[in-house]
């Protein structure tokens, strides 16, 4: 069985490779950094190496690689192989489609791969694999569009394990939590699917992907952000300072509220869940830095994703927002110079205020009592 993944990154190693691997496949990464695509093609194998006392290690063998920008190379892969996975941001997800596109064209053209193909995005986002899927038919023909119609599934899924930036010097090495969780949509499967070792399958992803986004992802980019508010540069400092723990904490209280809600979650054991998610962000054997928790800001500020969409949920609920308006606060404080969108977005505070550039990314109206906690927040920051 052959697997192509997309991001030969953090998550890429060091969970979604890895859980293929095990299960069998053998994986094809395409990635752009040619640094990583040279040492996986020569090696074949890495390193993954859990962040706990044992540092125990596992190989991960049988590896290949290929240049992501090579894309009729990605579309032979795409064309040859069992199953696609992604981890490359979901920013980056309408750049990799042009490859899938044309690979489901040759799949469609070669009669022996009249077979159902599954492609998974394992990327932070709601609804991932459909954002690929739109991405991808935006390239098809309605020729093409029938036959992936017919073949081609686009589940989605929730991922979670915390893969910080590696310092190590073999490129390939990839240390990592322990926990891992990956959640897939069964209903969007093809109906013989072959489970994988490794993999939850659901009937209904949202209370997962929403559970995980808007408690694991709410609380880490708070810590970021309110702790770079507060001098500090990895997650497990801030983490430590009682200030930054309390807004986190608060904040989870309050999408808590929010998941309780909506999903009917048992109160008791929601509130374990925060205990132990914050659990993992203290993991003394990682480094998490608060750059790489914190990037890309204005995905993290917009409307769907895990400040903004929990802080509107929990407000329509009467509930309050207070802490997940000091993180909102708190992002648009996040100054680091290497992160284009840390510079569109300070530019635009720059320009024209923070309530207009806060407005302007998550689109709520400048009135709206959120945006205004937020900005009065900013301005106590
Ligand atoms: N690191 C984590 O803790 C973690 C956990 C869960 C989910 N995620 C999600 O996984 C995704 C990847 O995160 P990461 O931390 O591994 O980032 P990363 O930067 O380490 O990996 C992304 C990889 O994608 C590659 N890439 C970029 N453009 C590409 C293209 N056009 N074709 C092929 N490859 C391309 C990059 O070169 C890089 O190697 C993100 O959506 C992230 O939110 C990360
Ligand atoms: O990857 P991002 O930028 O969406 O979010 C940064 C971190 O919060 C994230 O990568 C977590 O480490 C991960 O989601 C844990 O499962």
């Amino acid at each position: 069985m052959k697997a192509l993944h997309f991001g030969a990154g953090n998550i890429g190693r060091g969970f979604i490779g890895l859980i293929l691997s095990r299960a069998g496949y053998k994986v094809t990464f395409s990635d752009v950094n040619q640094e990583l695509v040279h040492a996986l093609l020569e090696r074949g194998e890495y390193t993954v190496e859990l962040a706990n006392e044992s540092k125990e290690q596992e190989t991960v063998t049988g590896v290949t690689a290929i240049d992501g920008r090579d894309l009729q190379k990605v579309a032979e892969a795409v064309a040859e192989t069992d199953l696609v996975t992604t981890a490359v941001g979901v920013g980056v997800l309408k750049h990799i489609a042009a490859g899938i596109a044309k690979g489901l064209e040759y799949r469609r053209h070669v009669g022996t791969v009249q077979k159902p193909l599954h492609i998974i995005a394992c990327e932070n986002a709601i609804g991932g694999s459909t954002q690929l899927k739109e991405h991808v038919y935006a390239l098809l023909d309605e020729q093409a569009q029938a036959y992936a119609d017919q073949y081609v599934y686009f589940p989605d899924s929730a991922v979670d394990r915390i893969v910080p930036i590696q310092n190590h010097a073999d490129p390939l090495h990839v240390q990592v939590e322990p926990f891992y969780e990956w959640v897939v949509d069964r209903s969007r499967m093809a109906p013989a699917f072959k489970p994988m070792e490794g993999v939850v399958y659901v009937d209904d992803l949202e209370p997962y992907i929403e559970r995980k986004l808007f408690t694991v992802n709410t609380g880490h980019c708070i810590a970021a952000y309110i702790g770079y508010v507060h001098g500090y540069d990895t997650i497990q400092k801030a983490i430590a300072d009682e200030k930054v723990k309390s807004v986190v904490y608060g904040a989870l209280q309050e999408t808590g509220g929010v998941l309780v809600k909506r999903f009917g979650f048992n109160r008791e054991d929601h509130m374990q869940y925060i205990v132990k998610i914050l659990g993992r962000f203290v993991n003394p054997y990682l480094t998490d830095e608060v750059t790489r928790v914190g990037r890309s800001p204005l995905r993290k500020l917009s409307p769907n994703d895990r400040l903004v969409r929990p802080a509107l949920l929990a407000h329509a609920e009467g509930m309050p927002v207070t802490h997940l308006a000091m993180g909102i606060a708190a992002a648009c404080k996040f100054d680091v110079s290497d992160d284009p969108e840390v510079v569109e977005l300070q530019s635009l505070i720059r320009e024209k205020g923070v309530a207009s550039a806060l407005s302007h990314y998550t689109a709520m109206e400048q009135g709206h009592p959120v945006l205004a906690e937020a900005v009065k927040q900013y301005h106590q920051m």
